[in-house]
């Protein structure tokens, strides 16, 4: 199975994605980690180089690629991955999708210190800054992230729920 995790930045896809496919004992994919790979150079460097037009042209590619030689494995999303190229359409019809749901507030909390890495939410004056940046992008996004069959929100999203969760998912398919 290929189990896709989609959410906003800081929502856990990484840190969570990569400890449930450790319980699954299925292979683990971050598609930031994948495109750095490929690029050779960091998320922020491509965006600042090449612009962000360029990074969701990779980002497409590398998801296609990725999902068309990978049967089997759990996906952690990129936070805008859904919401360009038809990328949502890829995840939705080769795998199943999860969004981990979790309030702007959480998310600002989380990435006070870990914005500098996401370049659309670095070089904030302050935190009431980066919260009103996520509170934004979060409602530009959510049309995506609503389209996942699957949801957990925070802060009950931790490895044994989202087993549960699937264990459910499947047993009622
Ligand atoms: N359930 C959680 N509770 C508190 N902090 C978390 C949780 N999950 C992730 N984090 C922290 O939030 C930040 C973003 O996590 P990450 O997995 O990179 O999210 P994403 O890949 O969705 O951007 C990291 O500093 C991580 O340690
Ligand atoms: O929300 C976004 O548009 C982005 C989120 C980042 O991934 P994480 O969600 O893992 O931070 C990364 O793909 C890039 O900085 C763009
Ligand atoms: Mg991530």
């Amino acid at each position: 199975m290929r189990l896709y995790l989609i959410g906003m930045p800081g929502a856990g896809k990484t840190t969570l994605g990569r400890a449930l496919a450790t319980a699954l004992e299925l292979p683990f994919h971050d598609l930031d980690e994948e495109i750095v790979r490929e690029e050779g150079r960091s998320v922020a460097d491509v965006f600042l180089t090449e612009g962000e037009a360029y990074f969701r042209q990779r980002e497409a590619e590398v998801l296609r690629d990725l999902v068309d030689r990978t049967p089997r494995m759990v996906l952690s999303t990129g936070g805008g991955t859904p919401c360009f190229h038809q990328n949502l359409e890829v995840l939705l019809q080769t795998g199943l999708t999860l969004y981990l749901a979790v309030s702007v507030t959480e998310l600002a909390r989380r990435l006070q210190h870990a914005a500098s890495a996401r370049p659309l939410l670095a070089q904030l004056p302050d935190a009431a800054a980066l919260e009103n940046r996520l509170r934004e992008t979060l409602a530009a996004r959510q049309q995506f992230y609503d389209r996942a069959p699957l949801r957990c929100t925070a802060p009950t999203c931790t490895v044994e729920s989202l087993r549960h969760l699937l264990a459910t998912y499947q047993a009622s398919a």
